[in-house]
């Protein structure tokens, strides 16, 4: 289990991660998402030992988290670090070496990754002379080499093509499977809706929203419908507690977004529409993880800046 507990990170005035506190269990997928300096890449630098924190702690099993603890995980930091004039193959036994693993074991752990990741044929060519796509996988296999017990990856999935980024999908899901725990930041949200046990929204250095996303989804969020009625505008007024949130003019109908008071009972929705019309569609709206990041990132912007100390020069402006 890899915690943080209380972390905090300040450069200069600038708090970029603020009293942050996660957990990540055994064979947990967890997706870390925030807008564009939100404070991911420095969570995860000091989860690392990149980076010293100025309050807080990061936990491993229940202790401290030590240089030990930090050579069992797997790091594929944002600066990415590959050497581009080196031979891959020698490349990745040299990182699985500096991890402790012996020259056998890294050698056939190398074969096997090159073989995962269809680059088999590509050991004995330097790292520049491939695409950037095979580049990264170059670089994902460096996280895993040494067989990690906690992977921190920093948008691995940035700059993959479609084929790519389910072939990477499935090699951690092998990982999450044999109980590894992964930490993963990404902007593509649909991709971690899909992957992920858990996420974590980050917004100015603070985690503000936790859970699967079905929790994220049930968190104080009033439930939304859509309703296709053959019958005009107003029908909703019959039920109090329903607020129409869009109006869409189809064929046959008038199809309504409404959000309902907790009070308000679907099917009271339900009988009211049938009362004004025919119902041609019925229907709970399921907000995706975009929805609900979008949702999250732009509460209480005002509060959310307050504890920086901002410079002009230098200031993150949230989507
Ligand atoms: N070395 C540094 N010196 C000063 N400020 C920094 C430094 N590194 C990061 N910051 C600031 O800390 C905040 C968090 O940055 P961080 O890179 O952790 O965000 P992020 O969530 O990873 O962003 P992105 O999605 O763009 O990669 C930002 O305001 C950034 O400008």
């Amino acid at each position: 289990m890899l915690e943080l507990v209380g972390v905090t990170k300040r450069y200069g005035d600038r708090v970029a991660v603020d009293d942050l506190s996660l957990s990540v269990g055994p064979g947990q997928m967890f997706g870390f998402v925030g807008t564009n300096g939100a404070g991911k890449t420095t969570t995860m630098r000091i989860l690392m030992g990149v980076l010293e924190q100025d309050a807080g702690q990061v936990r491993w099993n229940g202790r401290p988290a030590d240089a030990d603890a930090r050579r069992s995980f797997g790091y594929m930091p944002e600066e990415r670090g590959l050497y581009p004039k080196m031979r891959i193959r020698e490349q990745l036994v040299y990182l699985a070496r500096l991890r402790g693993t012996a020259r056998d074991v890294a050698a056939n752990a190398v074969e096997e990754l090159l073989a995962e990741f269809g680059l088999a044929d590509r050991g004995g060519d330097r790292v520049e002379a491939l695409s950037l796509g095979n580049q990264q996988r170059v670089q994902l296999a460096a996280a895993l080499v040494h067989d990690p017990a906690f992977l921190v990856l920093d948008e691995p999935f940035s700059g993959l093509d479609p084929v790519g980024v389910d072939a990477l999908a499935e090699i951690l899901a092998q990982r999450v499977r044999r109980g590894v725990g992964v930490l993963f930041s990404s902007h593509q949200l649909d991709l971690v809706e899909r992957l992920c046990h858990a996420v974590g929204i980050i917004r100015a250095g603070r985690i503000v929203a936790t859970g699967t996303v079905e929790e994220l989804r049930k968190q104080n969020r009033p439930r939304r419908y859509l309703v296709a009625v053959g019958a005009g505008a107003g029908w909703t007024a019959a039920v109090p507690g329903v607020e129409v949130v869009a109006e869409d003019r189809r064929d046959d109908s008038l199809a309504t977004t409404v959000e309902l008071a907790a009070t308000v009972d679907p099917q009271q929705l339900l009988d009211a529409a049938r009362a004004a019309g025919p119902v041609h569609e019925f229907r709970p709206l399921t907000p995706s993880l975009v929805d609900l990041f979008r949702e999250v990132v732009s509460e209480d912007l005002t509060e959310s800046s307050s504890h920086t100390a901002p410079s002009p020069a230098t200031q993150e402006i949230p989507a």
